[in-house]
């Protein structure tokens, strides 16, 4: 690559981290007429001597009003100004902002335990059922359990194998559509959101629901409300910020919430009713045929023999935390790699390269190649690096009054872990704006998903690890050594590639990833 194409990449980053609504931030907070908020009870626990980090703020709105659409780029801002812990207030809320991995870990290894709970917006406690699901539980028996019930069963390694057909068939199916795109323009986050939740469909419910009864393929109407579930949980809300005013839903995001479950629950609740309907023997009958159970078989058995069955409420919010939390996060990233594959097209080259050398160009990929696909899982690593699909992970409440870097943060704050920021530090990383795969090369087991390494979080970490993580993995890298291996991709003409990104629960591309397609393979029928 030029120096020139180099220099223009990291202009483009840069930016990202000064958005013109940090500039007008910064001009907020040094203009003299807001009011400063003298630092309350807040006392180092090292000295007792007040401590500064409170930030100017307006009276009532506190820091909100300074804040742009960005959250992470203005948190990773005042970080430099005011360092690696800080608070502010937003609305009547109060907030911590810590960055370095030493206070990261502090919160999610060292006090994880107290840490362990949500601060669950309006939004997320619609979506979440009133708070009992696994993402916005609170930290307790109940989430245990059912943190527990899911992960032994559709996480469990014999599970994910035994769901591989699945996936290759979805897949394979993707790799047809794009064929007959060949040469026109594909959305590759929409093929890869359709890829996604078709397979977590199916491994739900797919033995019970199949086609020839009757269901149309959800896929384009789940994606339009899953956009619509996220971006009402990225939205600021009056009701969050001042509680007091929730009853009132000012800008009617609890009722916009509401109706976008409801479309989610219909589809739930008849998946649920034609598995609890079916016949004994019909049941047995499908899970012979899959050699597997899906995962509402499993939970409906479970609840035939557990002492402390789920509720119907509970198994709708685990199924929405699945199908929602599943698939925007697998397809965002999907579009971050390929992004940055087609700006870096050494890279690309060598990612193809390898596919070429371990699959060959007579085969699809299957799964027993990707253990061998070191470049492309260190592309992998580099692009959550630098796109965390989280980047402030999701918020921590702590359930007492706790010290953190010698600071107290009061039971009841939210706590922000800014991992966007540690995973662009220029003290831990070479060139961090720079996407070099290379540096997860040497030492591959170095750097994992499983959130030991403080510096690099893009799954989380402690107890509220990202509860997916296994399958994630699998699904993620499967996908895209398949849409690599079997095509070369190229924009359209005249588009240039565009790298901002939009914050939200999901941080995604701020517009979608639109690329040509030109098939690689030796033989049609490979396509078909
Ligand atoms: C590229 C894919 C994914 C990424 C980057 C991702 C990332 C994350 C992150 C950062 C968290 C918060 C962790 C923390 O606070 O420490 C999380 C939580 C969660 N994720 Fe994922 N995730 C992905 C895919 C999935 C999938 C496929 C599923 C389900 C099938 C899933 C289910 C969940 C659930 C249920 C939680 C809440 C865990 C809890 O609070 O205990 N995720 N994820």
């Amino acid at each position: 690559m030029t120096q020139a194409a180099k220099k223009q990449i990291l202009k483009t980053r840069t930016q990202g981290l000064i958005s013109s609504h940090s500039r007008s931030l910064e001009a907020m907070i040094l203009t003299p007429r807001l009011e400063i908020v003298t630092a309350e009870n807040t006392k180092t626990a090292k000295n007792d001597s007040l401590c500064s980090l409170t930030l100017n703020s307006v009276p009532l709105l506190g820091y909100l009003p300074f804040l742009g659409p960005n959250l992470h780029h203005d948190f990773t801002k005042l970080a430099k100004t005011y360092g690696p812990i800080y608070k502010l207030k937003l609305g009547s809320k109060l907030c911590f902002v810590i960055t370095s991995p030493t206070l990261v870990k502090q919160v999610v290894r060292d006090h994880d335990t107290i840490f362990s709970n949500r601060d669950a917006t309006v939004a997320a406690q619609v979506a979440s059922y009133g708070g009992i699901d696994i993402a916005f539980g609170t930290y307790g028996p109940d989430w245990r359990r059912l943190r527990k019930v899911f992960v032994s069963h559709m996480l469990s390694n014999a599970n994910i194998d035994a769901c591989y057909a699945l996936r290759k068939e979805e897949v394979h199916k993707s790799l047809n559509y794009i064929h007959g795109k060949a040469g026109s323009a594909v959305d590759l986050g929409e093929v890869a959101f359709l890829t996604s939740i078709n397979t977590l469909k199916r491994m739900i419910w797919g033995g019970t629901l199949q086609e020839e009864k009757g269901a149309t393929d959800i896929g384009i109407e789940f994606r339009k409300v899953v956009t619509e579930i996220m971006g009402l949980l990225a939205k600021p809300n009056v009701s969050d910020f001042f509680p007091v005013l929730a009853r009132f839903d000012i800008q009617g995001i609890r009722r916009q919430q509401q109706k976008a479950i409801s479309v989610t629950e219909k589809i739930f609740t008849s998946a649920i009713e034609i598995q609890m309907s079916m016949p004994p023997a019909e049941n047995e009958g499908l899970q012979q045929k899959h050699g597997r159970k899906d995962l509402l078989q499993f939970l409906l058995e479970h609840n035939k023999d557990s002492a402390t069955p789920l509720t119907m409420q509970e198994l709708l919010a685990l199924l929405t935390d699945v199908m929602v939390g599943g698939t925007d996060t697998t397809t965002t990233t999907v579009e971050w790699v390929m992004t940055e594959l087609m700006q870096n097209p050494d890279e690309l080259r060598k990612v193809q390269e390898e596919l070429t050398e371990i699959v060959g160009l007579n085969t699809l990929v299957e799964e027993f190649h990707l253990p061998k696909l070191h470049y492309l899982d260190a592309v992998i690593k580099e692009t959550f690096r630098l796109h965390p699909a989280l980047p402030l992970l999701v918020p921590r409440l702590p359930t007492q009054s706790t010290t953190v870097g010698g600071y107290n943060i009061p039971n009841g704050s939210s706590v922000y872990l800014n991992i966007w920021a540690n995973q662009r530090d220029p003290s831990v990383w070479d060139s961090p704006l720079e996407f070099r795969p290379k540096r997860f090369l040497n030492d591959q087991s170095k750097f994992d998903y499983k959130g030991n390494r403080f510096e690099y979080l893009p799954f989380g970490s402690g107890r509220r690890i990202c509860a997916g993580l296994p399958l994630a993995e699998r699904t993620l890298i499967y996908v895209l050594a398949s849409f690599l291996h079997s095509f070369e991709w190229r924009l359209p003409y005249g588009t240039n590639l565009d790298l901002s990104e939009r914050f939200g629960v999901v941080t995604r591309k701020m517009t979608p990833l639109v690329a040509i397609p030109t098939p690689r393979l030796s033989k049609l029928e490979l396509y078909t």
